[in-house]
Order: structure tokens, then sequence, then C-alpha cells
């Protein structure tokens, strides 16, 4: 305890020559694109910050990358560079692995072997979290090591460590958010400058915010995986992927986006983690978010976390959901408490293992407000038909408005729903579709606030 104190405040032994004694602790890298270089930037430029943290300095042994004759826009030591990711895991003096290099079944390999040789893992992999987490954090306690993920969900903000240790001794009733900072600049581009869906897809992707494939950026699949990992800590249950219902934003039109406006909502992709009497259910999809709701003003790469607690109450995390240097001060943080772990050897005896039995809700007990817009026939009764439907299913009515439609022949009906439960909205969107005055449901999303 002692040498670690001394360390700490930084006056550890030093040589004849004035150099430190003290072991540096040692990292091998798994990928040097966008985050990976965003990690070396960050170790490189705060080393002295860091190391008086740690009591250690921290060198980056080792880097696999795929091609190891591409210009990078860092300098690195060739001679650390490998295309063999076996060499990094397998190098003796490493003791944290960091890996930011994305994939799923040849990366939890990577990440097993790993921990079977006793080593650390850090990652900013939220596929693989969502997959294979519970199997991973199972080899971790066995193997009393760390991983840590907190670059795997909301980028550049401490959303993970904060439902681990910041929320644990409340019980959470909803963790809702813009966890995608790729989908989230494509809308906010679109509604506040009226770009085009391809062209800012394509500046976000030049940016590093979007994934290697950006379908999944887009079809929802990526924030659905950061909810199942959000809903797996905050409700303390294993929520995995298929428990997430999941629509993205490839249908949401500017259109849409400019009735939400005309009603004084925001079009945002939505995560909502929702717990009633222990039962939960979650959820991603495109959301109209009334203007005053704090989410509704995240815009651009940004992220936001609103977290509510049966004591704390209303809670909300903003920052960058992507990008190098917020992504990687995450990665960095988590390298930081391993190597405090180690000095206190306490590694391995933080993961959180969710033990409470899942129950998913019903869609009879999940409850939401509705956007409908309708294409109808233009001619007498059709709206009396329309409400006496939502009338049969139970469904009440917050706004109906009627207006002839700019670009065809049909009327538009723009109906706002109180709450109502999927099952009855699904019953009523069932009938619609047989119902001969309807030309065509135009758009459905779901509303908050
Ligand atoms: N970009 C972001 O803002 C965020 C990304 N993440 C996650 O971080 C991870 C990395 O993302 P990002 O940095 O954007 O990805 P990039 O595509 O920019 O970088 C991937 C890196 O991994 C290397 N690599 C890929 N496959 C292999 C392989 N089989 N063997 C060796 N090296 C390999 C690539 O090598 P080479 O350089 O030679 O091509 C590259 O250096 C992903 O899991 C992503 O989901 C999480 C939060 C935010
Ligand atoms: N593609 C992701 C990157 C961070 O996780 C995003 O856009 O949020
Ligand atoms: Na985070």
């Amino acid at each position: 305890m002692y040498v670690w104190l001394k360390s700490y405040r930084g006056e550890g032994e030093k040589d004849i020559g004035g150099r430190s004694l003290v072991k540096p602790v040692k990292v091998g890298l798994l990928g040097l694109g966008t985050v990976g270089t965003g990690v070396v930037r960050i170790v490189e430029g705060n080393q002295e910050d860091l190391s008086s943290q740690v009591g250690s300095p921290i060198v980056i042994e080792k880097i696999a990358v795929k091609n190891t004759e591409k210009d990078r826009v860092i300098a690195v030591d060739r001679a650390k560079l490998t295309e063999d990711p076996w060499e990094v895991i397998r190098h003796p003096d490493i003791d944290v692995i960091v890996e930011v290099m994305g994939g799923i079944d040849q990366t939890k390999e990577y990440i097993l072997e790993a921990l079977e040789r006793g080593k650390h893992i850090v990652t900013a992999n939220k596929d693989l979290m969502a997959l294979h987490g519970s199997e991973i954090l199972a080899k971790a306690q066995e193997k009393q090591c760390d991983v840590f993920y907190e670059a795997s969900v909301a980028g550049g903000i401490p959303i993970i460590r904060t439902l681990i240790e910041g929320f644990s001794s409340d019980r959470i009733t909803r963790i809702m958010g813009i966890v995608n900072g790729t989908t989230n600049f494509i809308l906010t581009k679109m509604s506040q400058e009226g770009a085009s869906y391809e062209e800012v897809l394509a500046e976000a992707q030049a940016l590093g915010y979007a994934e290697t494939d950006p379908t999944s950026d887009v079809e929802g699949l990526d924030a659905a995986r950061k909810m199942a990992i959000l809903g797996t800590l905050g409700f303390r249950t294993n929520v995995e992927l298929k428990d997430v219902t999941v629509k993205g934003i490839t249908s949401v039109t500017r259109e849409d986006i400019t009735y939400a406006k005309r009603l004084g909502y925001e079009m945002k992709l939505l995560g909502i983690a929702d717990r009633r009497d222990d039962e939960i259910t979650i959820s991603v999809q495109p959301t109209m978010v009334r203007q005053n709701h704090p989410i509704a003003s995240v815009n651009g790469v940004f992220n936001a976390v609103y977290v509510h607690g049966e004591a704390v109450g209303e809670t909300m995390f903003y920052g960058a959901g992507a990008g190098e240097l917020p992504t990687a001060t995450s990665v960095v943080a988590d390298i930081v408490a391993v190597i405090k772990n180690l000095k206190l050897g306490v590694n391995g005896l933080k993961a959180i293992v969710p033990y409470k039995q899942k129950r998913l809700q019903s869609d009879e007990h999940i409850m939401s407000k509705n956007f409908i817009l309708l294409h109808v026939d233009d001619k007498a009764g059709v709206l009396a038909q329309i409400t006496q439907i939502f009338a049969e299913y139970e469904v009440s009515l917050a706004s109906v408005v009627q207006q002839p439609n700019e670009h065809n022949p049909d009327a538009e009906i723009i109906i706002v729903t109180h709450n109502a439960s999927k099952a009855s909205m699904d019953k009523v969107l069932k009938h619609f579709e047989s119902l001969a005055v309807i030309r065509r449901i135009k758009s459905v999303y779901r509303v908050e606030g």
C-alpha cells in the first residue's frame, strides 16, 4: 500500500539517471481506426495526468490492424503494428487488451482467450456486449479480470458507470435516450437544414460516427444493442437483443418531420426502457418528442440518456455519442479503472451479474401516445367512420385534424391519441387496412411528452 501511495503522488523510486523505476502497465490495442486513434492520442497526450493517477506509465505496446501498410493520421512506431490480433492477445507483457476493432464472433474468441490468459479487457463493442456480454462477464469473474465497456453506449457519456455505481441504491423505472449519434445527426440535419438523408449519412460516415456497415445505425440495431446493455444494467435483469422492439429511421420522410414540427414535436430515434411492477418493455423507434422535453433539443451527434428512479426522480446525462476523442475518453477512463484495480488487487470484483428474473410486459400493458397520418377519400362521413373505430377499441383521442392534401385529391387526417395500449393500437391499424375510405396509412409514430 505504501508503494502505491508513494507512486500515486508521483514519488516512485528513481534510478541514478533520474528515470522512474515504476513498472509501466502495458496495453495491447486491437484496432487503430476512429476510436483507436483517439485512444493513442489521449494516452500519449495526457500521459502525465494518467500516470500520476494510476502510479505507473501507460504504454501501448502492440497494435493489431487489418493493414499495416495503410497511412495513419497519427505517427505510430511501425514495429508496434501487426496484422495478427493473436500476437497482441498472447503477448506475455501485456496486461490490458483494448478492443476497438469491432466484429462479433471472431472478436469474442479473442476476448475469451485474453481472459483465459488473465488479461483485463476494455471494449467499445456494443454488438459484442449486447450479444455475448453475459458469457464474457462470467468468464471475467471466473478469471478475476475486469471487463469494462463504457464507450459501448453513448460514446463520451459515462452512463454505464453511472448506472452501475451512481444508481446502485435506487430502483430505476425508466431509461429513455438518444443513443445513436449517426441517426441523430441525420434527423437533425433533415429537420434543420432540409438536407437529404443520403447526403447526411455520407457526412456522418466521413466524420467517423457511423458503423462500418451503417445499416445497423439507420435500421436501429445499434441503438437496440445499446438499449439491451442499459436495460440489463438498469433493471438488473438479462435483457437480450430479441427483447427489444426495433424500428429505424429509413422510412422517416421530410414530410413526417415537418408534421412533427407543426404539431410542436421533434422527430428523434428514441430508445425507451420502461419498468412497471417488475415487468419491463424496451423499444427503439422514431418518436415525436414534445419540443419542451429536454431530449427534443439534443441535436447532431449528441446523445442524451434520461433516467428515472423511484427515489431520485428525473435525471439526464448529455454528451457526444460518437466520434474519435469523446469515445476515446471513455475507453481511456476504463483503462485507468483497470489499472487502479490492479494496484488495489481488486480486479474482477465489480462485475454486475443480473439477478432478477426477466418478465416482459404484454401488448396490453405497453402504453404510448401515438401520431397517425392517414390519406383518405375526401367525402362526407369519413372522419366519423374513423373515430368510431378508435372508440370501438377504447383508444381515446387527443386531437384530430382533417385537411386537404397539397399534392393529391385525397384528404389528410392527422390524429394524436392519448395513452393507448399497443394491443389496442394494433387492432385499430389492422381495422384501418380493411376500411375502403382509407387510401393509405401514411405514417404512425410513438409520441412522447
Ligand atoms: N466510431 C465511433 O464513434 C464509435 C465506435 N464504437 C465502436 O468502436 C469500435 C471501433 O469503431 P471505429 O474505430 O469507428 O472503427 P474503424 O472502422 O474506424 O476502425 C477499426 C479498426 O480495427 C482494425 N481492424 C478491423 N478488423 C480487424 C481485424 N480483423 N484484424 C485486425 N484489425 C482489424 C482496422 O484496421 P485498419 O485501420 O488497417 O483498417 C481499424 O484500425 C466498434 O466496435 C464500434 O462499434 C463505439 C462508440 C463510438
Ligand atoms: N455508430 C455509433 C457509434 C457510437 O456508438 C453512433 O452513431 O452512435
Ligand atoms: Na458511455
